[in-house]
């Protein structure tokens, strides 16, 4: 039997939805692996193995290639921007990042400060519009520092939007649309490429009766 497939699974509120989408497409990883405190699992009657990292790790495993394949975030995607390949779009765990701040508060010229965990969209995207800023990096709870005036505008992402409603923050501009990608080692698809289209071509068909 050829080696088992690697793959990084995101733990947090992707995984549920993600692992229900691997079962659909034949690929059952049991009720009790994110419950579980093990972080390498093993599925030899699938010939796969699972390892469960945080999301915004998974890219760094496939990158490496201690996983031939993950599941990330399109926004940990813009926001790494790593050698891998990015084979299919899951439309799960759709959310959006945007420009958020206080209300009527408009932007001043002069390197207005930008809370975010995504200093590279945040600075990509002001960068196009030709805007100077200063990027204020925080790791959560980013809505916290326009309220207390450590910054001007946030850069985040809002999924049912009650984050920003409860702390009286607008939504001032989008700047992408995020769902969750199934990526995929370059060396991997070459060394693994049926086992990996196989694993591929299941997940669409999955995702074509869903969308009919
Ligand atoms: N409301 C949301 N907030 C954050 N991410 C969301 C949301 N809805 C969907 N997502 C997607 O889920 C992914 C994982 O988010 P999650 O919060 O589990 O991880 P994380 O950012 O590493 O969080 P933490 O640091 O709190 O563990 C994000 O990269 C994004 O693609
Ligand atoms: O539009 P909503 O449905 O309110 O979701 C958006 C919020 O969810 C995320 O935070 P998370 O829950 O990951 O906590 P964090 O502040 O620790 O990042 C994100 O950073 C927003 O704050």
């Amino acid at each position: 039997m050829n080696k088992p497939l690697t793959i990084a699974m995101p733990k947090g509120r992707i995984y549920e939805e993600a692992a229900a989408l691997m079962k659909q497409a034949g690929y059952d990883l049991g009720a009790e692996s994110e419950k579980s405190r093990k972080l390498i699992l093993e599925f030899p009657e699938q010939n796969i193995q699972i390892m469960m990292a945080k999301p915004m790790d998974v890219v760094t495993y496939v990158e490496y290639g201690a996983a031939d394949i993950g599941i990330a975030g399109k926004d940990v995607l813009l926001e790494q921007d790593r050698d891998v390949y990015e084979v299919l779009d899951l439309k799960i765990s759709p959310c959006y990042i945007a420009v958020a701040g206080l209300p009527n508060q408009p932007l001043s010229r002069i390197a207005p400060k930008i809370a975010t965990k995504y200093p590279k969209v945040a600075s990509d995207y002001f960068r196009e519009k030709g805007a100077q800023i200063e990027i204020i990096p925080l790791n959560g709870s980013i809505e916290l520092a326009p309220l207390i005036g450590l910054a001007d505008r946030i850069v985040d992402i809002v999924s049912t939007g009650r984050t920003l409603k409860e702390n009286g923050l607008i939504e001032y501009e989008k700047i992408a649309d995020i769902t969750s990608r199934l990526i995929v080692n370059p060396v991997s698809y070459r060394l693994k490429s049926s086992e990996i289209d196989e694993m591929v071509q299941n997940l669409s068909d999955v995702m074509e009766v869903k969308s009919s």
